[in-house]
């Protein structure tokens, strides 16, 4: 695994401390690049509050690798807004907010949550949207070289994407009716494996359409090695598929010291 090319997940680890104090934190254990879920409340935040959450990570001289659009309240259960009919203003107003902020903190990748299926609509409407909304969000993130992401996740009974082809497909559709090609697979080792997908063909078949890797191991969603995932292998196969993004640490910590796994795997640097 490419030390360089690892990213932390600033809303699942160093939840100790205020939202803006992490990237420090983060620097400060060793890494140069984190990754965030929407830090607003809303979905277009207060200048004053984007500008604090941009220098707090410039501050920190860490990079902003990628950003969750605005996804709903999340403790609520909503994951997402791309497939909601009265929320697709919301959505594409945040965008411009999104991609303001990655052309600041050269930001690679921003992860669309699909949204829950809403009760009384038509699922093929919800699709519709979400393709057409996605097309809008994929052209935004061109302007700054970034692409839109796609994360299938587990235990959302309503959210429709659970396994790689899931995602996989959606981007397929984005590409055939908007003739766009940077919507990508987030593949999130966790979540796909929860789900039962087979990961050996996901990372070594679907190599060049992952456009980004998050891991956190299973059961539990803690620290590689506190679950029965095999990274070792996992790994392997995405280096030896020639995987050149980033691969991010988003897990709960379950131990003393979260990242203390990541020394074998990177002969100590990070
Ligand atoms: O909601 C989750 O579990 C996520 O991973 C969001 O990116």
């Amino acid at each position: 695994m490419n030390p360089q090319r690892l990213t932390v997940n600033c809303s699942m680890l160093f939840t100790d401390l205020p939202l803006l104090r992490r990237p420090q934190a983060a620097r400060d254990a060793g890494f140069d690049a984190v990754e965030f879920w929407w830090p607003f409340d809303d979905a277009v935040p207060a200048d004053r509050e984007v500008d604090e959450f941009v220098s707090a990570i410039d501050d920190a001289g860490v990079r902003l690798t990628h950003l969750n659009l605005a996804a709903g309240d999340l403790a609520a259960g909503e994951r997402g807004l791309l497939s909601h009919p009265p929320r697709t203003r919301e959505f594409v107003e945040s965008i411009d907010v999104a991609v303001g902020i990655g052309a600041r903190l050269r930001t690679v990748g921003f992860n669309a949550l699909y949204g829950n299926r809403m009760a009384g609509l038509d699922v093929a409407e919800q699709d519709s949207l979400a393709v057409d909304n996605l097309a809008v969000a994929a052209r935004a993130a061109a302007t700054i070289g970034a692409q839109i992401l796609l994360e299938p996740l587990s235990a959302l009974p309503d959210y429709p994407l659970r396994l790689a082809d899931d995602a996989l497909a959606v981007s397929d559709a984005v590409r055939r009716e908007h003739r766009i090609d940077n919507v990508a697979l987030l593949a999130d080792l966790y979540h796909l494996s929860t789900n039962g997908d087979d990961l050996d063909h996901v990372l070594s078949r679907h190599t060049g359409r992952i456009g980004h890797v998050q891991i956190a191991d299973a059961p539990g969603r803690g620290e590689p090695g506190t679950g029965t995932m095999d990274f070792a292998r996992h790994l392997d196969t995405l280096d030896e598929a020639g995987y050149p993004r980033w691969i991010s640490l988003e897990y709960r910590q379950t131990l003393a010291d979260p990242i203390a796994w990541l020394a074998a795997f990177t002969n100590g640097a990070h």
